[in-house]
């Protein structure tokens, strides 16, 4: 253990290896609650050299390798379990190279979502791939991860944004893959291969990030919706009739943990079974008179009985808090998380058969419903009873997840629509994946990390 200290410090200096107790503990786990962290060191590099030396060194001590970001994972993609040395990016922070033209800007992997937000505010422009863990979570790990969030439907996935990315593979060896352009027709695009792969191949140093023009008073509806079956009406109603910017739902129960925080009021006099949340670009009137109007139709079809149209900037912000705050409200409850998605005109009927396995499987278990349903991507949160052990519960839950899982194959839907698989779906993933295809993911795992260094044990079963 000394010498593995030693080592690195040799590396980087003293104070940026850490091996307390309370680093240890605080950067071996993500969000993910159901692994012990032990990790044997914590090092925070301050270049691409620095990452490619770590590399090095941990090939030739054969010492796995941890990627830590802002850890707002939910799948155990970055936690530390087996003695690995986890590399944080905290130190890598600096935004630089900003062009007006392209609308692009070069970003290190620990630069935080919402400081690259409000970077791009304050040059007019917006950033639009945008989720709840805007606060904490880092670039590295987004482009990691492909995170999705709130904004998909209108601005697509993390992918859509990076131009250009660094990275230190497995091996060592510094890629700079794109560089920005947006025309490059000369083969295998390794970009897109590091893109969304949890960390397995290689390290995300830095990226050239694209920017958006910023939308318009962007105005939210939220609708009360009494029948699962609505949820989807709504959608296309809306979806055919105007451009949104968001598509959400969330149960009752969902908005009951919320409320139950105190930091939100009910948003209509009576509770409904479900919610919708849309929003959308209001430059003009004629916008929110359009929505009205769709409203109206949605609540003659019996799709709809309430509804509230944001008047501020503020309200619209409240509103979404409402959405936005119940992945936090559940956490004291430790849930249990589903991730999945189906292509969206399957939803419906996905919907009813998933709802019929979840009242037979768990009867007893509160199940909380929402996500971003305009994308197909419902979150199911299973939260654990307060005096039942939590070794019991996930056993529970991991039975009943075959069956989920065993309708997302029925449905070639995804196991992970957008927090990844990490060590969490690791061993579901033949539900989503074909054994010939995750032979193919073995086989590029050992060309890029032929140690097996780098995230070990992580995505590929
Ligand atoms: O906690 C969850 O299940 C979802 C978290 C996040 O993806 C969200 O959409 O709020
Ligand atoms: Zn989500």
């Amino acid at each position: 253990m000394t010498d593995i200290r030693t080592e690195l410090m040799t590396l980087l200096n003293e104070n940026r290896v850490r091996t307390d107790a309370d680093s240890l503990g605080q950067y071996g786990l993500d969000w993910t609650r159901f692994h012990t962290p032990a990790p044997s060191a914590v090092v925070f590099p301050r270049s691409v050299d620095e990452v490619a030396a770590i590399v090095r060194w941990a090939n030739q001590r054969k010492i796995g390798l941890v990627p830590s970001g802002g850890r707002t994972g939910l799948s155990a993609g970055a936690v530390a379990t087996q003695g690995e040395v986890v590399v944080s990016f905290d130190l890598m922070r600096a935004i630089s190279d900003f062009d007006p033209v392209e609308r692009t800007v070069t970003i290190e992997a620990g630069v935080v979502t919402e400081q690259l937000q409000g970077f791009a505010a304050e040059h007019g422009l917006y950033y639009p791939v945008d989720f709840a863990s805007r606060g904490s979570s880092q670039l590295g790990g987004n482009i990691s991860t492909n995170a999705g969030g709130i904004k998909v439907i209108r601005y697509g996935l993390t992918r859509d944004w990076v131009m250009g990315l660094t990275v230190v593979t497995g091996q060592g060896d510094v890629l700079r893959l794109n560089n920005g352009l947006v025309k490059n027709a000369t083969g295998y695009d390794l970009r897109h291969l590091f893109i969304g792969a949890e960390g397995t191949l290689g390290f995300i140093v830095g990226a050239r990030m694209r920017l958006a023009r910023q939308p318009r008073n962007l105005t939210v509806l939220l609708l009360a919706v009494p029948e699962l079956d609505g949820i989807m009406s709504v959608f296309r109603l809306f979806n055919d009739g105007m451009p949104l910017t968001a598509f959400e739902f969330f149960s009752e129960q969902a908005l009951g943990h919320v409320l139950a925080r105190g930091h939100s009021q009910r948003p209509f006099e009576s509770a409904s079974p479900y919610y919708v949340l849309l929003e959308f670009e209001a430059p003009t009137d004629a916008e929110t008179e359009l929505a009205f109007s769709l409203f109206e139709k949605a609540t003659e079809a019996g799709w709809a009985v309430d509804g509230i149209v944001s008047q501020s900037e503020q309200q619209a912000k409240d509103l979404w808090r409402l959405r936005e705050d119940i992945s936090e409200s559940i956490t004291p409850r430790r849930p249990y998380k589903n991730d999945i998605s189906v292509t969206v005109s399957k939803a419906p009927a996905f919907m009813r058969e998933l709802d019929a396995i979840l009242a037979r499987e768990y009867p007893d278990f509160e199940v909380v419903w929402f996500g971003h349903i305009g994308d197909g991507n419902l979150h199911i949160n299973v939260l654990k009873p307060e005096d039942m052990p939590i070794d019991a519960f996930k056993r529970e839950c991991e039975r009943v997840s075959q069956w989920v899982f065993e309708l997302v194959k029925k449905f070639d839907g995804s196991i992970s629509a957008e927090h990844g698989v990490g060590l969490l779906k690791r061993d579901y993933l033949g539900y989503s994946r074909s054994a010939e295809e995750m032979a193919y993911m073995r086989a590029i795992k050992q060309v890029f990390d032929p140690n097996g260094i780098i995230n070990p044990g992580k995505l590929v079963p």
